[in-house]
């Protein structure tokens, strides 16, 4: 059997986790099956912290209210209560808990993604997890809500719940990182303020990963630009190998497979070996040259080359943007479910023959990309958490041209950057059209 316990730091939530203990207690039943939750309230008052944990399987009942639990925390009210229960089956077979941190968790995007994580469709049924939700004295309080949703979902693999709003406390220990919290860009503001704000929180993120998580944490940069706040961020963790950060693309990757698909009359998934290169920007290539549908070369199956060249290519790269104007916000339910795909392609090995889209660090790229930016790329993996680029790719004329322009505007991007990768003084010349996709 196990033990959890809720706790918190936070001690302006103390009285508002009342309820959410309230709500656990109705729950108990099927909680008190695997763990014991306590509650406790410390001096601190700048982060919060809640967790849930198993820690043990022996137990007391009806400890009082602020009474010491047997690790020497202090346990309240039905968090002290314990339930001497057999180990149920399922968690024999579990794997050791896997620290996943988030932050910009009180967002769009994690309010989709979270849930998913917690159910184990991403990490599997035997795959017990611990959340480590980073959010701001912003978004604190909507934090809270995010943990009582997930406490009351009663995921059985959901084992610990923190959040904060410090990077070194929550990142601690993270085996996976998803940074998707960003500022979005307002109206009238520059592309460059905009760099320069994001790739403060990212280089601050990078340092606060390269100090307290795990030195071979996997990242994945969601909040935009999220090339270069993907590069800012590796550049500020060292400690960390180069190769473990990745700017989210899967989201192209799978816009891309769904216009192919709609056009050549196939179900999606028989488009295969889909590559987007370079920024998650209106520059970026999707690549109808190396894709395939049920097999076949796509321009083998889509004869109309101008609609590849033209209507195809910008309808991927615009694609956010005409989503906001029907939705009036940007992707959030796609993009979680892109997150997903990402971490799986790097936890599953990739099918043979085929690849899968991110955004990676171009050092030794076969491809003649300029080294030193992030980059996206085809990769394979063989579901250890690491890949390999694909090397069998062909380029034509036109690739190559779209290649060279978002290239071209990714080193832009790093030069008004440079005060933030330890490359110098930053100047920010970035071509007119650079655009997030949400931006067009
Ligand atoms: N790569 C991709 O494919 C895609 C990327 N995106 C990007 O993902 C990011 C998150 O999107 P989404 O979840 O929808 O956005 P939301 O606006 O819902 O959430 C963003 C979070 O960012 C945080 N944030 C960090 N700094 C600031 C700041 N200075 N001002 C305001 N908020 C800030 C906020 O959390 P807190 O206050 O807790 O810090 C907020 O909760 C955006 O940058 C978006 O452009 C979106 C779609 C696709
Ligand atoms: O610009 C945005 O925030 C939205 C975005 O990245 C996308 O939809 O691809």
């Amino acid at each position: 059997m196990a033990v959890a316990e809720l706790s918190t730091s936070y001690t302006k939530t103390a009285t508002r986790y009342h309820s959410s203990q309230l709500s656990l207690s109705s729950a108990s039943s099927r909680f008190s099956h695997h763990f014991r939750r306590s509650f406790r309230p410390t001096p601190r008052t700048r982060n919060a912290t809640i967790s849930c944990s198993v820690t043990s399987d022996q137990v007391q009942a009806q400890i009082p209210v602020e009474a010491e639990s047997p690790k020497g925390k202090t346990c309240y009210g039905v968090f002290c209560v314990t339930y001497d229960l057999k180990a149920e089956e399922e968690t024999k077979s579990w794997e050791k808990l896997v620290n996943i941190a988030v932050s910009g968790a009180a967002g769009m995007i994690s309010n989709h993604l979270l849930f998913k994580l917690a159910s184990g469709e991403v990490f599997g049924p035997n795959q017990p997890i611990a959340l480590k939700l980073l959010g701001s004295e912003r978004s604190i309080q909507a934090l809270e809500g995010v943990a009582m949703e997930l406490e009351d979902s009663l995921f059985p693999l959901l084992r610990e719940v923190s959040i904060g709003i410090n990077p070194y406390e929550v990142f601690q220990d993270a085996e996976w990182a998803l940074l998707i919290g960003a500022k979005p860009r307002g109206p009238g503001m520059e592309r460059a303020d905009l760099l320069d704000i994001n790739g403060q929180i990212y280089a601050e993120q990078g340092k606060a990963l390269n100090a307290v998580a795990s030195h071979n944490v996997k990242v994945i940069v969601v909040g935009n630009p999220c090339n270069t706040n993907a590069l800012i961020c590796m550049k500020n963790a060292p400690n960390i190998p180069a190769k473990n950060f990745h700017a989210l693309t899967r989201l192209d990757e799978n816009r891309a497979k769904c216009q192919l698909a709609l056009k050549a009359g196939v179900f999606y998934d028989q488009v295969s070996n889909m590559t987007i290169w370079g920024n998650h920007s209106t520059t970026q290539v999707p690549d109808f040259l190396n894709a395939r549908i049920s097999g076949l070369p796509v321009q083998e199956v889509i004869k109309d080359h101008k609609w590849l060249e033209e209507e195809f290519t910008e309808m991927v790269q615009k694609r956010g943007g005409v989503l906001i104007q029907k939705w009036g916000r940007s992707s959030a339910a796609s993009t979680a479910v892109s997150i997903v795909d990402a971490i799986k392609s790097l936890i599953t090995p990739t099918p043979e023959g085929d690849w899968f889209s991110s955004g990676v660090y171009t050092n030794g790229n076969p491809y003649g990309i300029v080294e030193n930016i992030v980059f996206s790329m085809p990769c394979r993996s063989k579901g250890d958490g690491d890949y390999e680029l694909v090397k069998d790719v062909i380029f034509d004329d036109y690739l190559l041209n779209r290649i060279k322009k978002t290239e071209a505007e990714l080193l832009a991007e790093k030069r008004c950057v440079a005060h933030l990768t330890g490359e110098g003084i930053a100047y920010c010349d970035l071509p007119e059209d650079t655009m997030l996709p949400g931006e067009m």
